[in-house]
């Protein structure tokens, strides 16, 4: 294989790449790190050249072999630049124009700097700019929606090498295809961002009872501008966890059992007992650690209080290498679908079937959308700590996998507005793979009957009925994804077709058709 001149010492042999959780691997023919625009087209012209496809990475934060190729890889780790800083004359927000390899925690620091930050962030600070937005990365908010609808516009190389400006009103339809595109789009260079004045986060850590949890889910969701609830299904217990802007000082954190090196290495390994010595060993661990980190009496109304800024209170402790299978329902489904994991869960236990691990994660999000082009934000009365968001944009993105419900206003917010999102995480102790296969599948057919639609970037599975590989069920490995394809276009609708066809229009040689058998078995592009 012949590279252009100025490619040759650019694309490394011998790379290995894995993902954060270690859960895959692969050597690419070649890697890059490309420091200009014009080699990020030099690269992706020879790729159409020498009919390689090429795949962009973040971070290297999704746990699915999404982000895995043995064609050519390219990261972005040199794209970290800040380009502008626009604040607005009121101080309530600014817009800032980064380049797209940028991590997130690098992100805030520069905005700490000036003095604003980010308006919502998922559980981690650790993602690229580019890899947030591709798969529809989420925080926990009845009133935020998709971390891409805070921002204003981006700017993309597509798989002609051309440079395209995307904001809500240039080059509409490519934009929200581009919000959320698994880089099948084009390679995103830079982008902008709507972020607010610094603000801290006054939150409650409340224990409750799971039974607790369903008799309030009318109320508990709206309750809060940032809510989040982590389901303990063995103690029958949950902490739920509210967060509110405030003005009020600074207050040392919550302690952490598991923050410790004691609590952490202990918890580690009896995770590891249950999953490779004793199953059944699973509930008791899980009620210990519960005790532990969060005591044993219910404290609805009277939870520890903590006042931190936003990045320190939004993100929290992930704690291991795992398997994330994570679905987006109507939220007024939400009873109904806890009621049926929480049946399913505790049978597997009595027939020791399947074990789960925990925090079963339950959160919510706004993505209804104005669908208005006019990103000008509305500051009437607005102060530093108001809740809600300034948005970047009004759009949905193509593929978006939340439900699509009716947009209120802030002051109008019911249950009705919102998206539950429930994550299914598995730990790998030491990074030993627990066993997934079985109860992914019972999450995924009760998360499918109540109308839930998977995350991109997580470990989900999916079925024969859905792709057909060849392979009958008894040749998959325990946890291998099957996926969508079929019930992709059933779920999307006319939004699936349009992404097909503005990508075939941006990448007519499918050179970013990269890892071909997930876009393949999710319907992405054809066999
Ligand atoms: C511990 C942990 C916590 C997490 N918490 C949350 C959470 O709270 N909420 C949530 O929704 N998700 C969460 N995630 C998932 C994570 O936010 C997503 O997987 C995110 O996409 C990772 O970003 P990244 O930079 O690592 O991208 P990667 O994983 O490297 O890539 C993700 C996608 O982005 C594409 N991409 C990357 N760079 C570019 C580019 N320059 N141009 C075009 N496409 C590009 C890739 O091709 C790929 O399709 C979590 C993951 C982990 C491991
Ligand atoms: O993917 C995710 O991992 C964490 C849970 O550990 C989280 O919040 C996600 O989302």
């Amino acid at each position: 294989m012949a590279l252009p001149s100025n490619l040759v010492g650019l694309g490394k042999k011998d790379y290995q790449f894995s993902n954060w959780a270690k859960i895959f691997t692969c050597k690419p023919a070649l890697y890059f790190q490309p420091s200009t625009i014009t080699e990020i087209q030099s690269i992706i012209k020879s790729a159409v050249e020498e009919k390689k496809t090429l795949l962009t990475v973040g971070s290297g934060h999704s746990p699915s072999d999404l982000i895995m190729t043995n064609e050519w890889l390219m990261n972005l780790d040199n794209f970290q630049q800040v380009l502008q800083f626009k604040p607005h004359e009121s101080g309530l927000y600014a817009d800032v124009t980064v380049e797209a390899g940028l991590r997130i925690y690098q992100l805030n620091e520069f905005l700490k700097g000036k003095g604003f930050a980010l308006q919502n962030l998922g559980s981690i600070s650790d993602q690229s700019v580019a890899g947030i937005i591709s798969t529809g990365t989420h925080g926990a908010s009845p009133y935020h929606g998709l971390v891409s609808s805070q921002f204003v516009n981006l700017t993309i190389i597509n798989g002609k090498g051309e440079i395209i400006e995307l904001d809500s009103t240039t080059n509409q339809d490519l934009f929200r295809a581009a919000l959320l595109s698994l880089g099948k789009i084009g390679v995103i260079v830079k982008a902008t961002v709507r972020a607010v004045a610094a603000f801290n986060i006054k939150s409650t850590e409340e224990v409750i009872n799971f039974e607790t949890l369903l008799e309030q889910w009318e109320n508990i969701w709206v309750s809060s501008e940032y809510i989040r609830v982590w389901w303990y299904p063995y103690a029958k217990k949950c902490v739920l966890w509210r967060g509110t802007k405030t003005e009020e000082p600074l207050t040392a954190p919550r302690s952490s059992w598991w923050g410790t090196t004691v609590g952490r290495v202990f918890y580690e390994a009896l995770l590891w007992v249950a999953v490779n010595i004793y199953e059944p060993f699973t509930p008791y661990v899980e009620k210990f650690v519960f005790n532990r980190q969060f005591g044993s009496v219910e404290t609805l109304g009277d939870g520890a209080v903590e006042v931190q800024p936003s990045i320190e209170s939004l993100n929290m402790d992930c704690l291991f290498s795992q398997f994330v299978n994570e679905w987006a329902a109507p939220l007024n489904n939400g009873p109904e679908i806890l009621s049926s994991l929480a049946k399913s869960i505790e049978t597997a236990a009595e027939k020791h079937d399947f074990y789960v691990h925990v925090p079963i994660e339950v959160r919510c999000s706004n993505t209804t959308t104005t669908n208005s082009e006019d990103s000008t934000p509305d500051l009437t009365n607005r102060t530093k700590i108001s809740p809600g968001p300034i948005t970047g944009n009004n759009l949905r993105p193509l593929l978006d996998n939340t439900p699509r419900l009716k947009h209120a206003p802030l002051a109008d917010v019911t249950n009705s507005q919102l998206s539950l999102y429930i994550n299914a995480t598995m730990y790998r102790p030491f990074l030993t793979n627990s066993p997934i296969g079985k109860w992914y599948k019972i999450f995924e057919e009760i998360m499918g009957a109540a109308g839930g639609k998977p995350h991109w970037a997580k470990n989900f599975i999916g079925s024969v009925e859905y792709f057909d590989s060849g392979k009958n069920e008894g040749q998959f490995q325990d946890g291998e994804m099957r996926g969508f394809a079929l019930k992709n276009q059933e779920w999307f609708g006319d939004d699936w077709e349009l992404f097909k066809k503005l990508r075939q229009e941006n990448d007519p040689e499918g050179v970013f058709v990269s890892n071909k058998d997930w876009a393949i078995r999710n319907g992405i592009v054809e066999a």
